[in-house]
């Protein structure tokens, strides 16, 4: 049963947290502000200290549904202050640049075993998926992002790269990270544009959607795809003309 609650000035009836994760200038605080305000932080880029939060409130299926985002420091030195709020999360949206190598590398999950681990430079990029194994819930809803996909002269990730990368991650967190190629295994992967607003709502309502279908399924409805949600909005925007 669903009960209607009001936040400082809007209702909602279910309410969900979701964290954005990634490294430093890889455009978490755009990406949220552009889906919050609709807006474009451009200019002398200015690091998130710590973790900050804003709430949004959509409708999905005539259900007021509350996102509660948590915009994490991508910094290092701010890993030990986010890991408190890997535990509450209930999405985890994962993002890397596609104009930088090293954020890209730096999702990956490392495949050595222990004995190589001394050796590796796993151990000191901390790959996020090694993070988010350690401190996320089992069940948490994790999404990738490509952001910067305006960035089209400068890309060094091609999209290929990033739907491989997004297939090697099982939703459920395991252990270790085998490559699957059926894609119901993959975690949804979209490129977005914080500057130009592309996939940025997609991106959360998709998410809002399969909290929301998680949280108050009805036992007749069939089980919500996020990744045919996805491939279905993409096209409806493609077919009217919104760049993708
Ligand atoms: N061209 C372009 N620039 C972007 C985009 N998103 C973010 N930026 C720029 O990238 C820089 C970093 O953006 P932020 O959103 O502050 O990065 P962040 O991931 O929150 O960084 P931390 O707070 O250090 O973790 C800023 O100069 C932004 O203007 C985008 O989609 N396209």
């Amino acid at each position: 049963m669903l009960e209607r609650c009001a936040s400082v000035n809007e209702y909602f009836d279910i309410s969900f947290k979701v964290m954005l994760l990634g490294d430093s200038a890889v455009g978490k605080t755009c990406v949220l502000v552009r889906f919050k305000d609709g807006a474009f932080l451009g200019g002398n880029f200015i690091a998130t200290v710590g973790i900050d939060f804003r709430n949004k409130v959509v409708t999905v299926d005539n259900l007021k549904v509350k996102l509660q985002i948590w915009d994490t420091a991508g910094q290092e030195r701010f890993r030990s202050v986010t890991h408190a709020y890997y535990r509450d999360a209930q999405a985890l949206l994962l993002l890397y640049d596609i104009t930088r190598k090293s954020s890209f590398d730096n999702i990956r999950v490392c495949l050595l075993t222990s004995s190589q681990l001394f050796s590796s430079i796993c151990i000191t990029t901390q790959a996020w998926l090694t993070e988010i194994h350690e401190y996320a819930q089992k069940d948490v809803v994790i999404m990738l992002l490509g952001n910067k996909s305006d960035m089209a002269a400068e890309r060094v990730i091609k999209l290929e790269d990033g739907q491989k990368l997004a297939k090697t991650v099982i939703s459920k967190i395991k252990p270790c990270f085998p490559v699957i190629s059926n894609k119901e295994y993959g975690v949804p992967f979209m490129e977005t544009s914080a500057k130009t607003g592309v996939n940025v709502e997609l991106a959360f309502l998709a998410i809002a959607r399969e909290l929301k279908h998680r949280a108050a399924q009805q036992p007749h409805e069939p089980k919500f795809q996020i990744h045919d949600y996805i491939e279905s909005q993409k096209q409806k925007s493609s077919c009217c003309g919104a760049p993708m």
